[in-house]
């Protein structure tokens, strides 16, 4: 393939959203005399050095990133990469050890108890593998729980869970109990009862780990539906590859409570930082993710200029027709501006892989 340096790949140039929840330096280390561990010659040990030496297992280490509005901004790493642990200090469900952790400016870690309960209550809300619903309260209910908690009235919370109802595809099912309805069923019921709140960031936990693959797919597609009709901030952990690439806007991978790396799925598969990251996306069908901008060459004198033109960020897979098809190099253009083209040498180097 041709050789592309990742600092020349992006994705569109979509217009840059504001950043709503601003992580600076923050660790999480559990064990005894934490906090000594963050900025100390402690840090600089490995995960076994630390434990050895401290007691203590830095769950997160010095993370630093931020999420924008609107993106779905996916967690993912092993089994005890520090996933849950990190997600879990945002909402100071864990208490963090050290760091900062700003939403829209405001540090979260200095909130009181009362400050956190109304972020808690109005700005975030949280979807879990377990569902987490009452198992004696109706599907209505369950839905409308945090208006509820919040003082709504019975009739405002009611109409609202309604409408949630609808929007997740359970109209009919309000006056049902949580275990009268399959799995997938009721992970819809966790996603109405989190988007009732209509809170700022909604947070994922492995949401879907317990249900079987159709179903799992299905609730892939129900979210990104849910994104593209209310437009939240979504943070969305996940060890599996696929769900990450299919839901993330960006995905942060995590290695033993590090940030490996942060970028756009066809980012982390086409330029991945390290060997972690190149092992995890070892196995992914390369031409579905990565785009024409990652296998364009410069136009030479003698290529026909009267080429069918494509954008940078078609999919490799969409364009592969189009460019096998064509008798001459197919331009990429954007904005005018010929970028680069795009041969049938090139759509197949990346298929034979
Ligand atoms: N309460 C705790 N006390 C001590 N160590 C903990 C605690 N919670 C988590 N850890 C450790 O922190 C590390 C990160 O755990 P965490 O659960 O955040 O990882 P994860 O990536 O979410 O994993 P999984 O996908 O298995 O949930 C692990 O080594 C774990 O053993």
């Amino acid at each position: 393939m041709t050789a592309t340096s990742p600092a020349e790949v992006s994705r569109p140039a979509a217009p840059e959203e504001p950043v709503v929840l601003d992580v600076r330096g923050l660790w999480k280390v559990f064990g005894p005399r934490a906090e000594r561990v963050p900025g100390s010659a402690l840090a600089e040990l490995s995960r076994a050095e630390l434990k050895e030496r401290a007691g203590c297992v830095a769950a997160v280490r010095d993370a630093t990133f931020g999420v924008r509005q609107g993106e779905v901004f996916v967690v993912m790493g092993l089994s005890g990469s520090g996933k849950s642990t990190l997600v879990r200090c945002l909402t100071r469900l864990v208490e963090p050890t050290a760091g900062e952790v700003l939403l829209d400016g405001q540090d979260i870690r200095k909130a009181g108890d009362k400050e956190l309960r109304e972020i808690r209550r109005h700005r975030f809300a949280m979807v879990f593998q377990h569902f987490g619903l009452l198992p004696h309260r109706r599907v209505l209910d369950n839905i409308a729980y945090g208006l509820e908690i919040r003082g709504a009235a019975k009739q405002a919370r009611y109409a609202r869970a309604t409408e949630m109802l609808d929007l997740v595809g359970l109209s009919g099912y309000g006056g049902s109990y949580p275990d009268e309805l399959s799995g997938g069923m009721q992970q819809r019921v966790g996603l109405a009862r989190a988007l009732a709140v209509d809170p700022e960031v909604l947070f994922f936990d492995e949401p879907f780990s317990a249900l079987d693959p159709l179903i799992r797919r299905d609730m892939q597609q129900e979210v990104i539906r849910l994104h593209n009709e209310v437009g939240k901030t979504m943070i969305f952990i996940t060890h599996d590859l696929d769900e990450a690439l299919k839901l993330g806007d960006r995905i942060m991978v995590m290695r033993d409570g590090a940030i490996v790396q942060i970028g756009t799925p066809d980012q982390v598969v086409g330029a991945p930082a390290d060997d972690y990251v190149r092992d995890f996306v070892s196995e992914v069908d390369r031409a579905a993710v990565l785009t024409l901008r990652w296998i364009m060459r410069p136009p030479r004198d003698d290529d026909p200029q009267d080429g069918p033109e494509l954008g940078p960020d078609v999919v490799i897979k969409d364009a592969a027709r189009t460019v096998l098809r064509a008798d001459r190099p197919v331009r990429v253009v954007a904005g005018g501006e010929l970028l680069g083209v795009v041969t049938g040498a090139e759509i197949l180097e990346v298929i034979a892989e």
